[in-house]
């Protein structure tokens, strides 16, 4: 059987009274990076929320669990070492300098009021380096720009290094040569037997993911390997047959549907 790293029973959610997820079941394998796709408002960061357990102003029903434990019963500071995130349009310590940001994520591995480690510095410097941010590692966030400002959170994210790593359009701003950098690191990640979920509109990167889960109106339309044939069918029907979806040197790409 396979390795499970979150799984999702019956997740409904809803806020001021708007129904938003309906009854999802999931199960997303360990060692896997998995795309979550669909169109605007199919409650894809709402989801993605609810699997990170940060959805507070929502009434959600249902259980998830993270690497084999009910999410509920995991002390916080050990659920902030195991899951990393990176949110949409997230705000952050806009003053602090990008390596500050990006140590951030050590402070669940960091005892209370401690100085950095060793191992934290290093954690923050590969991450750093990762994303190709060391160079303004002194500037504050508020004055970087809109990718770069990016990169710093992804490897805030990164420096967590948690098994489990939840990103919410982690392309927004990045430019074509930094989002397959982002490809890359995750491929690494999930080679090393991490395990990604990420919402993505460019649908051509969603592709090259392992597995996709497709959602609508609230609701998993579909949920298989990227690679096949299943998979394309429900993305183009998903997006109203707006887009196709095409092999291209051997990579499966998305492409606007011209005709009208
Ligand atoms: N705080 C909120 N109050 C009311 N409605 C909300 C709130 N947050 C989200 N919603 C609604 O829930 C639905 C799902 O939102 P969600 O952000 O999860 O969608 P999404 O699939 O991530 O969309 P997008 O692709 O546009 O980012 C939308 O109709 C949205 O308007």
């Amino acid at each position: 059987m396979k390795n499970i790293a979150v799984s999702a029973r019956q997740i409904s959610a809803s806020i001021a009274n708007a129904s938003i997820l309906r009854g999802i079941d999931l199960d997303l394998p360990a060692g896997r990076w998995t795309s979550v796709v669909g169109p605007n408002g199919a409650g894809k960061s709402t989801l993605l929320k609810v699997l990170a357990g940060l959805l507070r102003h929502a009434r959600v029903q249902g259980r998830v669990q993270l690497l084999g434990r009910a999410l509920a019963d995991i002390p916080a500071r050990e659920r902030a070492r195991q899951l990393a995130w990176l949110g949409q349009n997230e705000s952050a310590a806009e003053d602090l300098p990008a390596y500050d940001v990006a140590m951030l994520g050590r402070l669940p591995h960091r005892a209370w009021m401690a100085p950095a480690s060793d191992a934290d510095h290093a954690a923050v410097q590969q991450a750093l380096h990762t994303t190709q941010a060391w160079d303004w590692r002194d500037r504050p966030l508020s004055e970087l720009s809109g990718g770069e400002r990016q990169r710093v959170l992804l490897a805030r994210a990164l420096a967590v290094q948690a098994p489990v790593l939840l990103m919410d359009e982690p392309l927004a701003n990045l430019d074509p040569p930094h989002q397959t950098d982002w490809l890359h690191t995750v491929r690494d990640l999930v080679g090393q037997g991490g395990t990604v979920v990420s919402v993505l509109h460019e649908v051509s990167i969603a592709l090259q993911a392992d597995d996709m889960l497709i959602m609508a109106a609230g609701g998993v339309v579909h949920h298989g390997p990227c690679q096949s044939t299943a998979t394309h069918a429900a993305l183009e029907q998903v997006f109203e047959r707006r887009i196709q979806v095409r092999e291209i040197d051997g990579l499966w790409m998305a492409l606007p549907r011209m005709e009208r």
